[in-house]
């Protein structure tokens, strides 16, 4: 139940505030907008183009937040009402971006315009209106390792000098031109740096957020269930999308990049410090992810077959796991980060955060959301005659 009674990190009294969230409706948007209603007596503006994920959240009229939350369905690209909105709001959060790596290669124009030109009017009502934004960008800024570059055998892969992603030391390092798939990393770190010259000129109040593959229920679709047969989103989905059709996962160029997962509702508990410590995360550019649930993709496939079969009941396939090359799925231009572990220094010091979940765990739960909410829609799906709508 929302509490009036919230005091800050510094044991200050927290005040009501009003949100414009955009992007309220897509993955993160919707668990934000969940613990916001739930937890706090915060205001949101809840803007984007679709509202599916949070249509439990809108409806019906009688939910205890109803006069706490507003959706607007608004195409920030031509949308007039966007700065009013902004100045209604104490503080502005802009998770709208095109965040598929399907599209980075394919649709690289869209993947520009939505990640960099969208995002500069946001950053303009802020700054012209004095008002505080919290930015999503993306652990892609790094791109790749300095020790991605280092001969396969050099003991120096080892240390962690040549691999932790830190905020304020660690270079950029993105592919040629001709691979398209860091058109969405250069869109991001060239809005990372007019939001902080921003700051240091005309004194805007920001915070950027780096998420690290936050995973959990509600993110992307499933393609031919609640999205296009022939999308592909991300792995997590793409996996699980595999998962309950009893298909192969499929392992891009052998499965060998690493990740770091981390499950949604830690993520969220950061993001809140940071909403409700805004002296503390005000001028910062923060990793949000989880240092300990490194996996390769390989690993992780393995892991998602055995929980899967666990909460599903159902045996594991006998052949889990094809190779496909990245030309194969994704087409030309991909290419990849090898490994993302994030530097926790900053955002332990600001906020005094750590996350919780750990990899099998979060697994349980998500996958637990996906047999429930679509092991029946496909079963239908497949027993329908091919070419029956
Ligand atoms: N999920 C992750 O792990 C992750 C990792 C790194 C970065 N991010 C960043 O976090 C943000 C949110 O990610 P997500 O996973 O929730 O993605 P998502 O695709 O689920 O949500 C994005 C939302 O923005 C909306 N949107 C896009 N363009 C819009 C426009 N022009 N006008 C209005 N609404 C628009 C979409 O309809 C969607 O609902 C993105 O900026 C993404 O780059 C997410
Ligand atoms: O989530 C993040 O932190 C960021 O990373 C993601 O990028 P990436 O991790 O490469 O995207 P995924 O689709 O989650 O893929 C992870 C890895 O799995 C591989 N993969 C994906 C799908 C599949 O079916 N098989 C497979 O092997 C990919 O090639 C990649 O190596 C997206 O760019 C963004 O959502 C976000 O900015």
């Amino acid at each position: 139940m929302a509490s009036s009674a919230r005091v800050d990190l510094d044991g200050n009294p927290i005040k009501p505030l009003t949100i414009c969230m955009i992007g309220a409706g897509g993955f993160i948007g919707s668990h934000l907008c969940e613990k916001i209603m739930s937890e706090t007596p915060h205001k949101v503006l809840a803007l984007d183009v679709y509202n599916d994920k949070i249509k439990h959240l809108l409806e019906p009229d009688s939910l205890p937040w109803s006069d706490r939350i507003q959706f607007h369905r608004i195409n920030i690209k031509h949308d007039s009402r966007l700065e009013g909105l902004i100045k209604m709001a104490d503080l502005t959060i802009n998770l709208a971006a095109i965040c598929t790596p399907a599209d980075y290669n394919t649709r690289p124009l869209d993947t520009i315009y939505s990640n960099f030109i969208d995002a500069l009017p946001v950053v303009k009502y802020c700054s012209e209106n004095n008002k505080r934004l919290i930015h999503f960008s993306t652990c892609e800024v790094y791109g790749k390792t300095i020790g991605a570059f280092l001969p396969k055998d050099s003991p120096l892969r080892q240390d962690p000098e040549y691999y932790v992603l830190k905020e304020d030391v660690s270079p950029c390092i993105f592919g040629p031109i001709e691979k398209q798939r860091w058109s969405y990393a250069c869109a991001k770190q060239l809005i990372e740096r007019l939001i902080y010259a921003e700051g240091a000129e005309n004194g805007l109040e920001f915070t950027i957020v780096r998420p690290f593959n936050w995973i959990g229920p509600r993110m992307d679709f499933i393609p031919g269930i609640d999205g296009p047969s022939e999308g592909v989103p991300r792995v997590l989905a793409c996996f699980s999308n595999n998962l309950l059709r009893r298909e192969p996962l499929k392992l891009v160029d052998g499965g060998e990049s690493q990740r770091t997962f981390i499950y949604i509702k830690d993520a969220i508990e950061a993001v809140f410090l940071m909403i409700e410590n805004p002296a503390r995360a005000n001028g910062q550019i923060f990793n949000v992810g989880n240092p300990n649930n490194e996996v390769t993709v390989r690993q992780l496939a393995e892991m998602m077959t055995e929980v899967y079969s666990k909460v599903s009941g159902e045996p594991p396939l006998e052949v889990p796991t094809v190779d496909v090359t990245s030309k194969e799925f994704y087409g030309v231009g991909y290419d990849d980060s090898d490994k993302r572990i994030p530097d926790m220094t900053i955002i332990n010091r600001q906020l005094g955060w750590n996350p919780k979940t750990s990899l099998w765990d979060l697994l349980e739960s998500t996958l637990t959301y996906q047999h429930r909410t679509y092991a029946e829609a496909i079963k239908k799906a497949i027993a329908k005659p091919a070419g029956t709508s």
